[in-house]
């Protein structure tokens, strides 16, 4: 997918949310776990009620590795389930991945080629030849973390590095990467104040911003510091959408949640 068609997908539903499908089954209503696939028919369930108030879905491969085969089987059919039946949203595989060039390239094939998202997350951590591979591919987004937003970003993300905090480092150095223009960053809501001297760095590039409900992050803050003109916000909320409710209504509950959010949005594009 391009950046422009995001755009056009984010001005036509007045949304920049983005939904977490982080399916964990010791929270999915009890009904669900006597489904053959508990996983995908919890996600197939939240995707219909929600499409259209948000732009993307990022299924965290945590939450699906952790089952085996049976949980890459579920998100093998919960991204094919998104492509066919809803092209126009934009699809996020949080994986953290990044290794020396040779194994890049085969994480690359992996999400890109063969599941088939329009997106991956990356750790910059191993430099340049790590991350090339991801950009190689035309139309495809490589989402690298920037400042995240836990606590341990505090560890490394904001010491000085020849008289710069690292993370500034990573957007800088990054701008220098063949394809470049398929970056995008990760920069966590709880850390919105940041996101003015980020956007002096990367005035256009999107991000993927997540942090708002269950980490506590602004949704008001990070629109604030952080919405350039084409937008450049994909704002993610895992948890606070998908267990709104562990009832039968659970779908339900999870679009109410949701435009909660796509209204605050809505209202957040017209001030600009
Ligand atoms: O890359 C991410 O998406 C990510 C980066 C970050 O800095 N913080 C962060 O919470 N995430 C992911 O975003 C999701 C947040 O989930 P909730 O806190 O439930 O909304 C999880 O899948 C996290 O792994």
């Amino acid at each position: 997918m391009t950046t422009d068609f995001l755009v056009g997908q984010i001005r036509k539903k007045e949304s920049f949310l983005c939904i977490g499908l982080d399916t964990d089954l010791d929270k999915v209503p009890k009904h669900l776990l006597q489904e053959e696939d508990p996983i995908f028919a919890f996600n197939k369930a939240i995707i219909d009620a929600t499409h259209h108030l948000c732009v993307a879905y990022k299924p965290n491969t945590a939450f699906y590795e952790a089952y085996g085969i049976k949980g890459w089987q579920a998100l093998e059919k919960t991204i094919n389930y998104l492509n066919i039946n809803y092209p126009e949203i934009f699809t996020i595989a949080d994986a953290k991945r990044g290794d020396i060039g040779n194994t890049s390239t085969r994480y690359a094939k992996a999400f890109f080629e063969d599941l088939g998202f329009d997106s991956v997350t990356i750790a910059p951590y191993m430099g340049r030849d790590s991350v090339e591979p991801f950009l190689a591919f035309k139309d495809k987004h490589t989402i690298l973390l920037a400042l995240t937003s836990n606590m341990g970003a505090f560890d490394f993300q904001t010491k000085m590095v020849d008289g710069k905090e690292l993370y500034k480092q990573v957007l800088e150095i990054s701008k220098t990467y063949e394809n470049s223009e398929n970056l995008m960053y990760v920069v966590g809501a709880t850390k919105a104040t940041f996101l003015t001297e980020i956007r002096n760095i990367i005035p256009d590039s999107f991000l993927l911003v997540p942090g708002v409900g269950a980490q506590g992050g602004s949704l008001s803050e990070v629109c604030k510091y952080g919405m350039s003109n084409n937008v450049g916000l994909l704002v993610n909320s895992s948890r606070g959408i998908i267990y709104a409710s562990d009832k039968e209504n659970f779908a339900q509950a999870s679009a109410e949640k949701a435009k909660e959010l796509q209204q605050a949005m809505s209202l957040e594009l017209k001030k600009r």
